[in-house]
């Protein structure tokens, strides 16, 4: 029997409430597939401050790197952010990315049929699409020093420094390309290479890997169009490679193609241990009410079996339950329109765990 230990690590905000469903659908699939699942919690972001006084501590550490995968609710919220820069929650998460050297951020952007109705834009606008944005994770403006708040003079300066090296270019650049050889075989490369010069060697080292991927088509898009391009006509994109900040920016914005920010799931790989995560933060606003959608959590869990324990057909499974609940007519508030089947957070996680079951 295969058997794979899982760090989940629910964070703040919907964190946990998000988790617990994930956890709902991991034992679904584990009786379903006969895996043994073993989970461990860690602390991490404010909810690791509040326990140890920091937010990523050793003992989180410790269990990541020994774990198979890690499953991440989100971190942050207005409690935490008057605390000092260096200890708040989203460098916690910031941190767990590059000590799991987890460079390639996977964040597909599939519009369920069902959900047409969900989003504010035109039918024939989104029907059928389908982007897979990949964000480079660990460098660029988040990481790149020299960074902080500094005085000059008689004022003080912000400072943040947008920098890559030719390997971290290349090496995302290989995997976008490796993507869109397993899908429509286009790459879209977002940068800014107008005005910043750390995208004018983007561009050149993506230009470079392409001579190995031929077969690929490849483009160039400054971010500016892009964030409108994707509005605009988001099916002229198959597979998006983009730095860091960009890439954080266009797949918010890919998701409400597909209905709600609550939708899109993520894997971040690269390293030996992958991390997956909802793309959207701990959403304060609405903590604790169990109206989350824990649909981009649990999908998250799917890209894990595919990424982390080479099992696509969970993935599979996980998505058609997914797509027969949906079908139902059950819906969250966020992807709820007239006619619909309004359900909590923790009714959708029991409903797309009763429907693997079910397969
Ligand atoms: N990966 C992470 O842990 C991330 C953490 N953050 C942190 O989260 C906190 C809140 O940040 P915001 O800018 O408000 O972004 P957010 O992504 O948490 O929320 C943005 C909006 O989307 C809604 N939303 C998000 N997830 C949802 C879900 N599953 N179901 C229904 N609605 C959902 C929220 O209610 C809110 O109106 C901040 O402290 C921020 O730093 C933000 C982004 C990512
Ligand atoms: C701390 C931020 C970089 C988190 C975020 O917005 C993201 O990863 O999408
Ligand atoms: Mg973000």
């Amino acid at each position: 029997m295969k058997e794979f230990k899982i760090a989940v690590l629910p964070g703040d905000g919907i964190g946990p409430e998000i988790v617990k469903q994930a956890v709902k659908v991991m034992d679904a699939v584990s009786e379903k597939f006969d895996i043994k699942l073993k989970y461990e919690y860690g602390l991490i972001g404010g909810a690791a401050i509040d326990e140890c006084g920091v937010p990523f501590p050793e003992e989180t550490k410790e269990l990541i790197l020994s774990s198979d995968a890690v499953l991440l609710g989100a971190v942050g919220g207005p409690k935490w952010d008057n605390l000092p820069f260096e200890i708040r929650p989203e460098r916690a998460l910031l941190g767990m990315r590059k000590l799991l050297n987890a460079f390639a951020n996977l964040r597909p952007a599939k519009l369920y049929d069902e959900l047409i109705d969900a989003s504010t834009l035109k039918p024939e606008v989104i029907k059928g699409v389908d982007i897979m944005v990949i964000r480079e994770l660990t460098s660029g403006i988040y990481f790149g020093i020299p960074k902080g708040i500094f005085v000059d003079g008689e004022e003080r300066v912000g400072i943040n420094t947008m920098r890559y090296y030719e390997h971290e270019v290349e090496r995302i650049a290989r995997v976008a390309f490796e993507v869109a050889r397993k899908r429509r075989k286009k790459v879209t490369s977002v940068d800014k290479a107008n005005v910043l010069e750390a995208t004018v060697l983007w561009r050149e080292v993506v230009e470079k890997v392409h001579e190995d991927y031929q077969d690929v088509e490849l483009n160039h898009m400054y971010v500016d169009n892009a964030a409108m391009q994707i509005i605009r006509w988001p099916k002229q994109f198959d597979v998006i490679v983009t730095t860091n900040m960009f890439g954080d920016i266009l797949s918010d914005a890919c998701a409400m193609l597909t209905g709600s920010l609550g939708m899109l799931p993520s894997a971040s790989i690269g390293g030996k241990i992958g991390l997956y995560e909802p793309i959207h933060g701990s959403a304060p606003d609405i903590a604790g009410q169990n109206i989350a959608n824990p649909i981009a959590t649990i999908n998250s869990v799917g890209m894990m079996f595919t990424y982390s324990f080479d099992m696509p057909e969970v993935e599979e499974a996980i998505d058609t339950a997914v797509r027969r609940v949906l079908a139902k007519g059950y819906r969250t508030r966020d992807i709820y329109s007239e006619g619909k089947k309004l359900v909590s957070t923790e009714e959708m996680g029991d409903l797309i765990a009763e429907e693997i079951k079910n397969l």
